[in-house]
């Protein structure tokens, strides 16, 4: 870790251990340069950190406190906009309003930020620090060094930082080349997600989207969640890659991965069969014998374009089960879909109307088309109740409960899995709430043994041109279905449909 070496009042100087950066305080301008200022942890001076200004460049390392900074920023020029509009406040009232660090640095703060000092850990009666007003530059031994002595150190306590002076300064000053960085990396890091490109567009302010989240191609199994073991993962025995089309699996009755799907009841025409289901569903036997239909238009299947889900499925809430690397029937089995990942270009962009980003795709996109999966990190029940609670009530939600198979399988809720896309996912976590969507989510197991650990996937639910936003149905209603009354909690919904519920949810 570097060295800094704070010179006191231009005279003496002391030397203390960095560890970190704790948060960005303010901002200013100097000549075209932004500058940023910056507090640092050291545990050898813990009451007495550091705080120093630095250009954008030097703070490369640091973007997402750069972001949060800039967050409570905007929040503090809201205010400010609607103090001078509503009151207009004498400007020595103004001076003497206190900055302390509890109620300068609000929920916006992610909870979750390891290097964050909470307020009840500020010292009662903090000693004043050295805020020193030039560049801090790294000398040939690797120890950080004031790079100019021209201007004097001044000393400030530091819950008194920013100073009023410091926040009208930084309303003023411009914040362009931080935006533009935090852009950069944002776009740098869309660039390596694999498959079809993501874009990313805001024509409505200089925000991005949080650097506080990495895409990743699947799941993350957080503590306490546990999938079924691979070799409970059957896959089908009596199929095979060429049983005439070369399509992998023909014959729903043969195929042992849909053991579990629903069966296709309009099919039993027959009435032995119907007196035999009946029995079948009666005694809880199994229902493999019967006719079911696999969930996609096959490879030369004249109806439609190969891949998208038939109507069997696509109009029902029934599972999707696929099959997997232990079938016998090939990696190009029609029965393979969204294990492949999403085959569409898509854009995330700034909604504006109060909805923050949203997610659109930039193809025509057909009807029962695949589109992505919702992914993030999978944990347990408890976990999810703890983020939640710890969570800022007004901010955005990713959790998305594994509740499929609760009834079916009599899981209890605290047994449930709980996928949070807020921090680690895919670009659907940016896709809005629709009272008359275009999406739809479905459950798409590779396992039929494992109720808890499943994909929800996203396909078109009616044909989407290029452009439009993508939306599904976070209550996942049917038509007509009536939802609760809102609870206190409810947030109001803003998807301007016909039939809109007026509430996300309830
Ligand atoms: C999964 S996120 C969707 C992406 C989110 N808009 C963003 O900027 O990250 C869900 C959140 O988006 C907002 N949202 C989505 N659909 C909305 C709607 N129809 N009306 C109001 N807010 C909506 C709510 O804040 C909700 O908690």
């Amino acid at each position: 870790m570097p060295n800094v070496v704070i010179p006191i009042r231009g005279q003496t100087s002391r030397r203390v251990k960095v560890e970190d950066v704790v948060r960005i305080l303010s901002n200013r301008s100097k000549g075209t340069e932004e500058q940023y200022l910056v507090q640092w942890a050291c545990s050898n001076a813990p009451e007495k950190p550091p705080i120093s200004w630095h250009s954008v460049n030097e703070l490369s390392r640091c973007l997402e406190l750069l972001q949060d900074y800039l967050a409570i920023r905007e929040d503090r020029k809201v205010a400010s906009s609607q103090t001078s509009s509503s009151q207009k406040r004498k400007a020595s009232e103004l001076d003497s309003t206190p900055f302390t660090l509890t109620s300068e640095l609000p929920s916006r703060t992610p909870s979750r930020s390891p290097s964050v000092t909470s307020a009840s850990s500020a010292p009662a009666a903090p000693a004043p620090i050295d805020v020193y007003n030039g560049m801090l530059d790294v000398d040939q031994y690797g120890f950080i060094v004031c790079r100019s002595s021209k201007y004097p150190a001044a000393q400030i306590e530091l819950r008194r930082v920013p100073t009023p002076d410091m926040v009208r300064t930084s309303l003023r000053s411009k914040v362009d080349k931080a935006c533009l960085r935090i852009r950069e990396e944002y776009l740098a890091r869309l660039a390596k997600v694999p498959g079809k490109k993501i874009h990313l567009v805001n024509t409505h302010d200089m925000s991005t989207p949080s650097l506080r989240f990495r895409y990743i191609p699947q799941y993350i199994l957080r503590e306490g969640v546990i999938q079924a073991p691979p070799d409970t993962q059957e896959g089908c025995q009596k199929c095979s890659p060429h049983m005439g089309r070369n399509i992998g699996c023909e014959y729903t009755q043969r195929c042992g991965c849909l053991e579990y799907a629903a069966v296709n009841e309009a099919a039993i025409t027959d009435p032995d069969m119907e007196v035999a289901y009946q029995k079948a569903k009666a005694n809880g036997d199994s229902l493999a014998a019967f006719p079911k239909r696999f969930p996609y238009y096959a490879e030369g299947t004249k109806v439609r374009r190969a891949g998208t889900l038939v109507p069997f499925y696509l109009n029902s809430r029934r599972p999707i089960y696929e099959c997997n690397d232990n079938c016998r029937c090939g990696p190009d089995c029609r029965n393979k879909n969204v294990q492949f990942g999403r085959t569409v270009e898509v854009e995330i962009f700034r909604t504006g109307g109060g909805r923050g980003w949203g997610l659109r795709c930039r193809e025509n996109i057909y009807e029962g088309q695949f589109i992505d999966t919702y992914r993030g990190e999978v944990i347990t029940d408890a976990e999810a109740t703890r983020r939640e609670e710890s969570a800022d009530k007004s901010k955005s939600s990713y959790l998305y409960s594994l509740d499929k198979f609760a009834e079916s399988e009599g899981i209890d809720v605290e047994d449930l899995y709980v996928v949070d896309g807020e921090f680690y996912g895919g670009p659907t976590k940016f896709i809005n709430h629709s009272c008359d969507p275009n999406c739809r989510q479905y459950t798409v197991s590779y396992n039929k043994h494992d109720p808890r650990v499943y994909d929800i996937a996203f396909f078109a639910c009616r044909d989407i041109p290029a452009g439009e936003e993508l939306t599904f149905d976070y209550l996942d209603k049917e038509e007509g279905e009536p939802i609760e009354d809102p609870g206190p909690d409810a947030i109001p919904c803003l998807c301007r449909a016909a039939n809109c519920r007026k509430w996300l949810w309830t």
